[in-house]
């Protein structure tokens, strides 16, 4: 059995994964150990980090896999999942191992001590911690107040396809935080929830342990809390009030980019929680290895723990929030209202809010009932917006424009991927945005059937949902061609 079977196994995965879905579950994982078994099929043994991995890739991929390793193999192939064994010990070891190496390359970081039995040398996995060398004092922790916003909970987020397995590793955190998934790493778009859930963290775990030292913040407050400690020569302070947490709740970690001082800072920071089990929630716009500008040595950390997307809520959890949100207003939102609204406003979580304002604020200040027709008049700006006319030769210009392409490749039988996609996407642009049917559409692109149409139109309104740079842009295209 040839060792590169799992590689040429990912390589076909890859061409046919979505690229975010590939870039989470499967790019991370070391290869798989290949053998022969002596009923002549071979065994392929996949390692996975952590449990909720292990199921994750055991219901959504391992059939795929299997299938696809039995076609490369020639002869049938028996895939195994199993746990790597490296938590909790040589997790602390591994931690401890970099902790060592950053303590002697920065003197700053000297303050810290080591402790526990990383030197005994007896042949047990070294374990050690960094503990700030100076306690916080009382004015420290007074002003270290935990940032959380109450409002923000479990309870106030609703659940859907969208955010499922985010919320579930979230709620798996604050049920037993400093375990597994740590670091979690939690991406996506704008206004998708990213913030909201890892407050709900934050208050839960307050709910639970009154005592837990807790913060929330956004990554320029870590930003801006480390130039000033650098102005002051106070870093004693800045890893004290650091250092000493059992949560970091830490938004928007792709800020960090370009900022040297204050990655190694947070590098410190983020080694001391780790090594001490206090747990990390970090949100980012971008899975680790896509963050720009930011040292290989944080995003490679990043990406240790679980790393886990929130998607675009699809119609019916865009629904749902719609009707919770009214109702926490203290408005009944009749479903169709409800379902008329979420079919226009589908960009994110927060324009859905805006619209609900302006529906709200309308019906109160009219002393009318919330119905379609005044959900209609309410949001005449945000839909007449929309429904200006965008017509097919302008979206296949754009598109084309946007990808770099020909607009003769719109019509032409050329079938490369670079030239295939973007005119899939035209396509599909062309049946959202316009009222032309598939046979006209088809008709524009050169002559296509229209069944090729409804493929590119299913496959690019399927992906949009699973891929979050993909929705991006087409977002950005949306409103590019809505002016
Ligand atoms: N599933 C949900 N249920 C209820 N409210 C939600 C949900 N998702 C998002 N929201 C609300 O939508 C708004 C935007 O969410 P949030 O600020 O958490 O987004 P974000 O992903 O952090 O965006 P950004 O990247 O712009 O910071 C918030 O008011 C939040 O409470």
């Amino acid at each position: 059995m040839t060792a590169d079977l799992w590689q040429r196994g990912c390589e076909r995965l890859a061409a046919e994964l979505p690229e975010q879905q590939f870039n989470t579950w499967i790019r991370p994982l070391p290869a798989a150990d290949v053998a022969d078994s002596e009923a002549g099929d071979a065994v392929v043994t996949l390692r996975v980090p952590n449990r909720f991995k292990l199921d994750w890739i055991r219901n959504q991929y391992a059939g795929r896999i299997e299938a696809l390793l039995t076609e490369i193999a020639g002869k049938p192939v028996r895939l195994e999942i199993a746990l790597a064994q490296r938590e909790p010990e040589q997790r602390l070891a591994v931690n401890g191992v970099g902790s060592v190496i950053s303590i002697n390359s920065r003197p700053q970081a000297l303050s810290q001590v080591l402790s526990g039995q990383a030197t005994n040398g007896n042949g047990h996995p070294a374990s050690l911690s960094v503990v700030p060398s100076t306690p916080p004092s009382p004015t420290q922790r007074a002003l270290a107040t935990n940032r959380l916003n109450t409002n923000l909970t479990f309870d106030t987020l609703v659940p859907g396809r969208a955010n499922q397995m985010a919320r579930t590793a979230a709620l798996h955190v604050a049920g037993a935080p400093g375990q597994m998934y740590n670091p979690l790493f939690i991406y996506g778009g704008v206004g998708l929830g990213k913030t909201h859930l890892i407050h709900a963290v934050g208050n839960a775990l307050l709910a639970d342990k009154p005592d837990a030292r807790i913060l929330y913040l956004h990554a320029e407050q870590f930003i801006t809390d480390v130039v000033k400690n650098y102005q002051r020569k106070t870093f004693d302070e800045l890893k004290a009030k650091y250092h000493s947490l059992d949560l970091l709740l830490i938004d928007d970690v792709q800020f960090f980019a370009g900022k040297e001082r204050t990655q190694e800072e947070f590098f410190n920071a983020f080694e001391a929680l780790l090594a001490k089990r206090a747990h990390i929630i970090m949100t980012s716009d971008t899975y680790p290895k896509g963050l720009v500008d930011i040292d290989e040595r944080l995003t490679s950390r990043f990406d240790a723990g679980l790393t886990v997307a929130i998607e675009p809520p699809e119609l019916e959890m865009r629904v749902a929030i719609l009707m919770r949100k009214a109702d926490a207003e203290g408005a009944t939102m009749p479903e169709d209202v409800a379902f008329f609204v979420a079919k226009n406003v589908r960009a994110n979580v927060r324009e859905l809010e805006g619209a609900l304002r302006k529906i709200l604020a309308y019906s109160r200040f009219s002393h009318k009932d919330i119905n379609i027709q005044l959900a209609r008049e309410a949001l005449k700006d945000l839909l007449s917006i929309q429904n200006r006319q965008v017509g097919v030769e302008n979206i296949q210009k754009t598109v084309a424009d946007f990808y770099k392409i020909k607009v003769a490749d719109m019509y032409s039988k050329k079938r490369p991927a670079s030239i295939a996609r973007p005119r899939q996407i035209a396509m599909y642009l062309a049946k959202e945005m316009t009222q032309k049917s598939l046979p006209e559409i088809g008709e524009l692109f050169g002559g296509r059937d229209h069944t090729t149409v409804l493929h590119a139109v299913r496959k690019i309104a399927a992906e949009r949902q699973k891929n979050t740079e993909l929705n991006q842009q087409l977002h950005v295209l949306e409103q590019t061609l809505k002016g």
